[in-house]
């Protein structure tokens, strides 16, 4: 079985999907760090994020690889693990530009669909356009002062500072993070992670063991 879990920036995507994955016993996969890695090779790379062309050809030279697992998720390129740097601020203010061309879309989509089920799906377009067939699909909503205050406890940021950033992310990725029509969409702002986790698990569709889907 698919579970996807789509959400608004830092709406707790990858800390749900993690749980839910360990508590199924199965790997969770982040899109978003395939996007953050094309972003961040591009910046060392010095290349201009608006040119997907010239992105894409770098990418293709070098291929990336994302490893899936319960815990968290690594992107290697060859043996550099790149995982630590996917999410400096300077990757955080260039992913968007990324994220938006077509050709790139594709580039993250192709890899997302050669992996192996069953597995939980964390992003923006894991229930309308990479797994549409997915049995069980959720999308996390919290108002950008929650998310901006969650954050804060994890990074020494001012909470206002966070906030515009995340509303200013929010308006650059709408046009790839509206929920599927057939999700639940859970508002994380009263509830705890666990709490969370413990709504889409209640909510699953009884799992056949022997189905890959
Ligand atoms: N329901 C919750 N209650 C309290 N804290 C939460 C909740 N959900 C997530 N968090 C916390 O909010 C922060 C952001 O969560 P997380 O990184 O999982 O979000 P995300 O949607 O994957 O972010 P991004 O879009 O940046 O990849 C983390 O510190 C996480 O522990
Ligand atoms: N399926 C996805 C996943 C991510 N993105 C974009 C949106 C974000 O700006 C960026 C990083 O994602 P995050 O790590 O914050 O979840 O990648 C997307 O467009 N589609």
């Amino acid at each position: 079985m698919i579970v996807t879990i789509d959400g608004v920036a830092a709406s707790g995507k990858s800390s749900v999907a993690s749980g839910v994955a360990r508590a199924l016993g199965v790997p969770y996969v982040s899109s978003g760090l395939l996007y953050r890695a094309a972003t961040l090779l591009g910046q060392e790379a010095g290349l201009d994020l608006t040119d997907a062309a010239e992105l894409l050809l770098h990418l293709r030279s070098r291929p990336l690889r994302l490893e899936p697992l319960a815990g968290g998720n690594r992107v290697w390129q060859g043996d550099r693990d790149l995982t630590p740097d996917l999410h400096a601020s300077g990757v955080d203010s260039g992913v968007s530009v990324v994220a938006a061309h077509p050709d790139v879309r594709a580039w993250v989509d192709g890899q997302l669909r050669a992996l192996t089920a069953p597995f939980v799906a964390e992003g923006r377009d894991m229930g309308t356009n990479v797994f549409p067939e997915a049995p069980a699909k959720f999308y996390l909503t919290a108002s950008p002062r929650v998310r901006a205050e969650r954050r804060a406890r994890e990074r020494p940021e001012d909470v206002e500072a966070i906030e515009a950033a995340l509303s200013r992310r929010d308006a650059l990725d709408m046009a790839q993070s509206a929920p599927a029509p057939d999700a639940q969409i859970i508002d994380t702002g009263p509830l705890t992670l666990d709490g969370v986790i413990g709504v889409i698990l209640a909510a699953l569709p009884a799992r056949d063991p022997s189905a890959s889907k």
